[in-house]
């Protein structure tokens, strides 16, 4: 068995009511049936190999987090087969939950009111986790993690950055073969996101942990993932290297031009026809950032055609980022 978790033809269906506002509303919609049945996730297939690290991403609503809960055993499908370390999320529970660790970013898996070490310890009891092996595999987690000094502090007395090293400690504490990560580095500052994703690299490297990362921060993913499936409306749009999107826009630029003065709405036309894509307009600045074919050839006729045409302040060229090549994926459709 050489998948971590195998997905065939997922489907969740939510009951959208039509919103009557109020309470009394509410209840009418639910009496009345008057609801639609909207698919949050629809249909879909993928596997994740052991030892794999996945970029899991869409824009906000795209079915990500319906897709973890499912995977994790806390919502039912509507239809499709889901198979995580080689078991039924639903059957077998206790099993399960042993094979796998999971981290929500945007809810708390501590008990809020007691010290951090007393969560871990009521989890080490829950995971049937012997003295030895915790204390051989956490020592490790919790130096590494630098979360030593706040074991005695209860969670709610934490930052946000303390407790998300804490959750995710919490997480490891059986050693799961397989970690759910749903934006485990939410609000996070740089050095403590830096933190937690050099200790991602570090368990995958040394136990073979699987990781399947959702998150809205694409400089996680490029740091720690080299394959993304992308979710849109509840669909995969994508599935493949994250180096392999960037190569389908290895061919286009992006170009920013700064004028000395504003351009009128004429002018606005001929640059738009001529550049593949206006995407950035600061009129106060006089700036308009494009995409453009890379063919060299037709990037110099367009800035001659330009420099001719305008009075220019300046011109700026460079590669697409894969943030802008992910946002032009939603917002155009290419791949
Ligand atoms: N319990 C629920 N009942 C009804 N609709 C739901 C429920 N949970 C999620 N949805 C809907 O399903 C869709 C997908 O939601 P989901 O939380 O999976 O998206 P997401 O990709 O994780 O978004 P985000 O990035 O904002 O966290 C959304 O339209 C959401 O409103």
């Amino acid at each position: 068995m050489n998948n971590a978790i195998v997905v065939e033809n997922l489907r969740k269906e939510f009951k959208a009511y039509s919103s009557r506002s109020g309470l009394a509303g509410a209840f009418r919609d639910l009496f009345t049936r008057n609801y639609k049945i909207v698919p949050a996730v629809n249909d879909i297939s993928f596997t994740v190999k052991k030892g794999e690290m996945v970029g899991y991403i869409g824009e906000n609503g795209a079915g990500k987090s319906t897709t973890i809960k499912m995977l994790t055993g806390i919502l039912t499908p509507t239809s499709g087969a889901v198979e995580v370390n080689g078991m039924n999320p639903h059957k077998e529970r206790e099993k399960f939950v042993n094979t796998i660790g999971v981290v929500f970013g945007q809810r708390s898996q501590l008990w809020w009111d007691i010290a951090v070490q007393e969560s871990f310890r009521l989890l080490k009891k829950v995971y049937k986790v012997s003295d030895e092996q915790y204390d051989e595999h956490m020592s490790h987690v919790i130096e590494t993690l630098e979360i030593g000094p706040l074991l005695d502090k209860p969670v709610r007395k934490l930052s946000l950055g303390q407790r998300m090293r804490c959750e995710l400690a919490a997480a490891l504490i059986h050693n799961p073969p397989l970690l759910f990560l749903d934006e485990p580095t939410i609000g996070l500052d740089v050095l403590v996101k830096l933190k937690i994703r050099q200790f991602l690299k570090e368990i995958n490297e040394k136990f073979n942990t699987t990781i399947l990362l959702t998150t809205h921060d694409l400089s996680d993913i490029e740091a720690l993932c080299d394959r993304v499936v992308m979710l849109d409306e509840g669909q995969i749009i994508y599935d493949g290297a994250l180096n392999q999107l960037k190569q389908s826009w290895g061919d286009k630029k992006e170009v920013e031009f700064q004028f000395l003065e504003q351009i009128d709405e004429e002018e606005l036309v001929f640059l738009t026809q001529n550049l593949e894509a206006v995407w950035d307009i600061d009129r106060r600045l006089h700036k308009y950032i494009a995409t453009v074919d890379a063919n060299d050839q037709k990037i110099s006729e367009l800035i001659a055609s330009v420099v001719s045409r305008f009075k220019i302040k300046d011109i700026k060229i460079q590669e697409t980022s894969t943030e802008e090549i992910i946002r032009n994926i939603y917002e155009k459709g290419f791949v």
